[in-house]
């Protein structure tokens, strides 16, 4: 049985995942935790996340939290992400992070702890968008620079960041084949006198709105033709079941930054995440 502790239980993905990995044989939920303050804490698990079975309650506490389990689930916000890192570090626990919108200096952080500990860190955890991650390069290869790239994301009215986790990677593996540096080439929503479309540039636009729960459309656009590779979840479970997924998969890795590409055993041979 592979031990698992899920953050930000109350989220939601938090309960999606704390169910996930109740209902996953090989897998058992040693416990969940919240932000301190937050109004779950102290009831019971089984009421939070609506599993009759669940023993516990939601504890603020995250070394508690983490006493009896072998790995942490984690998709709450960078700077909790953050902090819970350092602590699975400390505590020699493996980690899956599903937390989007990091900036630099987390990001680094993250590096620099997953050299102690094994760490799952994904945008999307979900099957197909890491399929779809690997046909959009291929896609850009194959139509090379004739075809022009944009692409357009569209998730619920509560998402903190933008363009999405998913979405940024996505166009990182556009940039690393047309060989563009990414910051050059985003045009975020074009507004006002934007003038012609250059060669050289690719399009992100962002929608937000009501219970999406998210969706993503690379745009290969040439005159005469053009192909679109879309991917909707259709709930979040499909997050939930990837992260219980790389969670069973890291729990006895290495120390090492390793992606869901890893987990699901589409890397390329001789790549690894670090590179
Ligand atoms: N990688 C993937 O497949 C996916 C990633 N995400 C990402 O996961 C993150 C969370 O998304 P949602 O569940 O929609 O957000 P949410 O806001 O519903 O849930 C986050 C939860 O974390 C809790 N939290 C905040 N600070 C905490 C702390 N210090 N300790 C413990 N809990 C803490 C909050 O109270 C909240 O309940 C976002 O960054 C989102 O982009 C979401 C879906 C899929
Ligand atoms: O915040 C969300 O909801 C999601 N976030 C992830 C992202 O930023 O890409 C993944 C998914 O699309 C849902």
């Amino acid at each position: 049985m592979v031990k698992i502790t899920v953050a930000g239980a109350a989220g939601r993905m938090g309960g999606h995942i704390a169910r996930a990995v109740y209902n996953r044989q090989g897998a058992e939920l040693a416990g969940a935790f919240e932000a301190p303050g937050n109004p779950t804490v102290g009831k019971s698990l089984a009421g939070v996340v609506g599993l009759s079975g669940a023993e516990g309650v939601v504890g603020d506490d995250p070394a508690e939290a983490l006493a009896e389990a072998q790995v942490l689930i984690d998709f709450t916000s960078p700077a909790s992400s953050i902090k819970n890192l350092k602590l699975c570090a400390t505590l020699g626990k493996a980690a899956v992070i599903g937390t989007t919108g990091l900036n630099e200096a987390q990001k680094k952080t993250l590096v620099a702890q997953a050299k102690k500990v094994p760490v799952v860190f994904a945008p999307n955890m979900s099957v197909g968008m890491n399929l779809m991650f690997k046909l959009v390069a291929q896609m850009a290869q194959v139509l090379g620079p004739d075809y022009a790239l944009e692409v357009l994301e569209a998730h619920h009215d509560q998402k903190k960041d933008a363009p999405s986790g998913t979405a940024v990677r996505l166009i990182e593996e556009l940039c690393r084949v047309r060989g563009w540096n990414y910051d050059e080439v985003c045009r975020h929503g074009r507004v006002g006198m934007t003038g012609a479309r250059t060669a050289n540039e690719l399009g992100v636009s962002v929608i937000r709105g009501g219970d999406i729960v998210g969706e993503h459309t690379v745009y290969f656009i040439a005159n005469g033709e053009r192909l679109e590779l879309t991917h909707r979840a259709h709930n979040r479970d499909t997050f939930a079941q990837g992260a219980v997924r790389a969670a069973l998969w890291v729990v006895n890795k290495e120390p090492g930054l390793y992606d869901m590409q890893d987990v699901l055993g589409l890397r390329e041979a001789g790549k690894s995440e670090q590179e």
